[in-house]
């Protein structure tokens, strides 16, 4: 980076207390509190309609709040600054003038922004996109056009980086090499703030969670904490023509069963081997016997469940 390291500091992090958006009909959102630290990525989440975009709106000063207020580094957008070195930020796919090469997009921001030209070129770089340097932008694809958004968003440096579903219209490999650039981001002391829909993705990529259903907070911390609080944890999945007989077989025991739509049995409160000795006892005949630890996914549409996102 230009000019040395950034380093995790205070005025990194983002802050947003009480927050609130009320379009005529629709509350967006409705008294969010949440923090982002510098150094981790932070998964944002939350049902179609729950107000994540609104939410990032408001943090840029695109939308102005109701009520309450977002901060980075302790100053709203409007009062930071140098925004452009401070906070970088991908909204929407990129767009550009359809005639303009990529290197020329991005040189002409340089250009508006006071930052040096080569800059473009090292922005270019750093999304991988040299080779395409200079094609023309209506030749890019949806995933090229994302590449360059953020190589527009990183031009001034910045230490924070707001992006929302940056992982749309990316291949797995676009998707696996933005993962590990907004990792490699946050391993620099850079605040990466990412909403997304992909939770098993954000599973991947994410440190923190922030999850919203219907413009409220509904959990927030260290994914590991998130997919752990929940009460249900690990459950055995057990595959059999004779359900029935094995339900039957473990009642007297801890733990508790369920069925899905598909005939699978849930078995929640005793382990895999006693579920497998159960049936061994019972002469029950087993397909399948695994044990489902909770991800990110199942959390989820546990926390949000009922919460409807459109409203
Ligand atoms: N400019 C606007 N005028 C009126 N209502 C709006 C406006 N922008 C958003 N809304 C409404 O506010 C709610 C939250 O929308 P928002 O786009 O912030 O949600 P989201 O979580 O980003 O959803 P998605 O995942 O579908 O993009 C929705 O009900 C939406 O219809």
């Amino acid at each position: 980076m230009s000019d040395g390291q950034p380093r995790p500091t205070n005025d990194a992090q983002i802050v947003v207390t009480g927050l609130s958006k009320q379009y005529r009909n629709v509350r967006a959102v409705n008294n969010l509190s949440f923090t982002v630290e510098p150094g981790r990525v932070t998964g944002f989440l939350g049902p179609n309609g729950a107000g994540k975009t609104t939410t990032l709106r408001m943090l840029l000063n695109l939308v102005t709040p109701t009520t309450g207020q977002a901060t980075i580094g302790g100053r709203r957008y409007p009062d930071l600054a140098d925004p452009l070195r401070h906070v970088g930020a991908v909204l929407e796919a990129s767009s550009a003038h359809k005639g303009r090469t990529g290197i020329n997009h991005l040189r002409v921001i340089c250009a508006a922004a006071g930052l040096p030209r080569q800059r473009a070129d090292e922005a270019l770089a750093m999304v991988g996109l040299t080779p395409a340097a200079k094609r023309k932008f209506k030749g890019y694809s949806l995933g090229m056009k994302q590449r360059l958004g953020i190589a527009a968003a990183m031009l001034g440096d910045p230490r924070v980086l707001i992006l929302d579903e940056p992982a749309n219209g990316l291949d797995p490999e676009g998707i696996r090499w933005m993962r590990g650039f907004l990792k490699g981001l946050a391993a620099e002391g850079r605040t990466v703030l990412v909403s997304s829909h992909l939770l098993s993705e954000m599973q991947l990529l994410a440190d923190d969670v922030v999850i919203i259903a219907a413009g409220q907070l509904v959990r927030q911390g260290p994914v590991d904490q998130v997919i752990g609080s929940m009460a249900q944890g690990v459950r055995v999945r057990v595959r059999t023509p004779q359900a029935e007989a094995l339900t039957r077989a473990l009642a007297d025991g801890p733990g508790t069963v369920e069925t899905d739509e598909q005939g699978i049995l849930l078995i929640a409160g005793v382990d895999a081997p006693t579920v497998g000795r159960a049936a061994l006892a019972a002469g029950v005949e087993l397909h399948e016997l695994t044990t489902e630890r909770p991800d990110l996914e199942r959390v989820f549409l546990e926390l949000t469940a009922g919460k409807a996102g459109i409203r």
